[in-house]
């Protein structure tokens, strides 16, 4: 299985782009700073030299001074090497003291940097917020310090131990370069090969796991929610995909360091063993004993510890520096990712069979696949409508109608509201529409604001048919294309068709026909303000009682054909068949809401249970 988005996050961070944008502003920076520069350059060549003598006082104690019978020179040789071991100390911390002039200057720039986002951020979405500004100003900055500062320390002492070593092997024998440096070298390449595939890969591990955790607190939250809407099971499925996601990614990751670890193998190891089955040629061709001994020195001494380090830190502070300084060179920051909070299962065979095919989303097949059998995990598409703690009173001291009421529902979904009269149906409905605002929380329609923003029209993004239907004086036609004035005849009569509406346009007079608006009966009315709804482009309908006055029949034909419509159908219901027609059912109850299938209700409401026994009671 692959990632969502891991392919996506993979080429981000393995693509020069990332590393492109990193390197005006590392070069900007760098240019500023030229005299730290060239005081590290001089600590660092004072490390050469001292990795130099190192294996070349051993190879001159060896050949001058204890084979040549002289104790005395080879113990004076061998103190100049511990001498330059010592030497180290005080290179270390000249190195270490030019290191700050470089870290801090950065830190405070990155500081700057996330401020300023954040700010960007706030004016940009006012009210959004930047959750990622205080982990950007704290964490994220001293882990860039300190990656930071181990690359440099690590690169730096890299390329002048390996100087200095090599310089001396070459004074020792130039042969000695011949043997060493090829295994040496074949290694570097494998390890540098796999730099960008390995950040790639471990930059999928972190979007895995992030997206992971996401969900896991996400879900955390919202467990009454899953555990009212009864959607365990498919919680369940998003966490497992997560999971195994993350477990791909870091299989994936392991691959890498595999091959990493077999590149480390080759440039550490491989150097000493052909060294070591080399020695009888290279001693017989007149190697000397000290060289050979000087050789070893410099790779078990000053090359293999440089490389290891070097290999460990580049292959994790690298990585993590690039995929951290990514976040600060956005001008957007990174948006928190988003796990969808999980929705009830597509309807199983038993609700099937009580209601309609749910409506098919737009280019799909009329086969009913709300959501598909394999809906990708994350990111899902934006849900129809999404309300989020919204409480509404209708005055300061009344008590609220909707309290703190949570609700998403998906693009193509049919939902009905029930509840007791006065509950809060046709509010919950007018807060939808934009025509009341919300007391406290916010509503959402297809991820706009429905009041305070300044988003799209909301008139093309929702309609409202209430129970008593608009109708005007003008023509049929201009009744009907109301909310689509360019509607072609063919649309209008195949709106007019699915609605069940020819007798009354043919009662009428045909299209052209006027309208006097005394003369029809408030089920007309209502028919043809569903003809209109219908006609809209518009992907969110909501139908408050707006069948009230049809029979049984016209309303079912009506609300059948508003749901096999492309987009989002939400219907205040009022007779039970509106219900059982629903892909899901909520019940307003005042103190809360519960919503689920109509099975589901019957299960575990009461409200929903007496609503149903009081609806079945009921002529019509
Ligand atoms: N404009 C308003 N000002 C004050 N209170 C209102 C207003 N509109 C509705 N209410 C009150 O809010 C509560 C919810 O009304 P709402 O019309 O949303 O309920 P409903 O469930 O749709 O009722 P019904 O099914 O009988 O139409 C009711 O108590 C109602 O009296």
């Amino acid at each position: 299985m692959t990632a969502p988005d891991g392919g996506r996050a993979a080429e981000h961070v393995a693509g020069s782009g990332p590393l492109r944008r990193l390197v005006p502003p590392a070069r900007r920076f760098l240019a500023g700073r030229k005299g730290v520069l060239a005081r590290l350059a001089a600590w660092s060549v004072a490390e050469s030299a001292q990795t130099f003598l190192v294996g070349y006082g051993v190879a001159q104690a060896v050949d001058r001074g204890f084979l040549a019978g002289d104790t005395g020179t080879g113990l004076g040789w061998l103190a100049v090497a511990a001498v330059a071991v010592v030497l180290g100390a005080p290179v270390v911390r000249g190195v270490f003291a030019q290191l700050a002039g470089l870290t801090e200057p950065l830190r405070d720039r990155l500081v700057r940097r996330a401020v300023a986002q954040s700010l960007a951020a706030a004016l940009a979405r006012p009210g959004g917020g930047d959750r990622a500004a205080v982990s950007r100003l704290t964490n994220q900055v001293e882990i860039v310090r300190d990656s930071f500062a181990g690359l440099v320390l690590t690169l730096r002492s890299f390329v002048f131990t390996a100087a200095g070593a090599l310089v001396g092997l070459f004074s020792l024998d130039p042969v000695l370069l011949v043997v060493v440096v090829p295994p040496l070298a074949g290694g570097l390449t494998l390890f540098l090969v796999t730099l960008r595939p390995m950040a790639a890969a471990q930059r999928r591990a972190l979007t895995a796991d992030e997206a992971l955790g996401d969900h896991a607190a996400r879900l955390r939250g919202a467990l009454r929610d899953v555990t009212a809407c009864g959607t365990q099971a498919e919680a369940e499925r998003r966490g497992a995909l997560l999971v195994a996601d993350a477990a791909a990614a870091s299989r994936v990751l392991a691959r890498w360091a595999a091959v990493r670890t077999l590149a480390l193998g080759t440039a550490g190891q491989l150097p000493v063993l052909v060294l070591l089955v080399s020695v009888p040629r290279l001693h017989g061709s007149g190697v000397t004993t000290g060289a050979l001994l000087g050789a070893f020195t410099y790779l078990a001494q000053a090359l293999l510890p440089a490389l290891h380090t070097l290999m460990t830190a580049v292959g994790a502070a690298g990585t993590r520096l690039l995929v951290v300084l990514e976040r600060f060179t956005t001008t957007e920051p990174p948006a928190p990712r988003t796990v969808p909070a999980p929705v009830p299962e597509p309807a199983g065979p038993a609700t099937a069979a009580t209601g309609p095919a749910p409506p098919a989303p737009v280019g799909a097949t009329d086969a009913p696949q709300r959501l598909g059998p394999e809906p990708p995990a994350v990111p899902r598409a934006t849900p129809a409508l999404e309300l989020r703690a919204v409480t509404l009173a209708y005055g300061a001291r009344a008590e609220p109608v909707l309290d703190a009421l949570d609700l998403r529902v998906e693009d193509g979904e049919h939902l009905a509201v029930v509840g007791p009269s006065g509950i809060g149906k046709s509010t919950l409905t007018r807060l939808v529409a934009g025509t009341l605002a919300p007391s406290s929380g916010v509503v959402r329609v297809a991820g706009h604001p429905v009041t305070g923003g300044d988003g799209p029209d909301p008139a093309a993004l929702r309609v409202l048919t209430p129970h008593q239907a608009y109708v005007f004086t003008g023509t049929v036609r201009d009744n009907l294309a109301y909310l689509r004035p360019r509607a072609g005849r063919a649309a209008i009569e195949t709106a007019v068709r699915r609605l069940g509406a020819e007798r009354l346009v043919e009662r009428l007079g045909g299209l052209d026909a006027p309208v006097r608006p005394g003369d029809l009966s408030l089920g007309e009315r209502q028919l043809m303000a569903l003809v209109r709804a219908h006609l809209s482009a518009a992907r969110l309908l909501l139908l408050d009682e707006a069948t009230c006055h049809l029979d049984a029949a016209a309303e079912a034909r009506a609300e059948e054909a508003l749901a096999r419509r492309p987009g989002t159908l939400v219907v205040v219901a009022h007779r039970i068949s509106s219900a059982v027609r629903a892909d899901r059912v909520l019940v307003l109850d005042g103190a809360g809401a519960a919503c689920g299938t109509h099975r589901e209700l019957l299960a575990r409401s009461a409200l929903y249970r007496d609503l149903v026994g009081h609806w079945s009671r009921s002529p019509g």
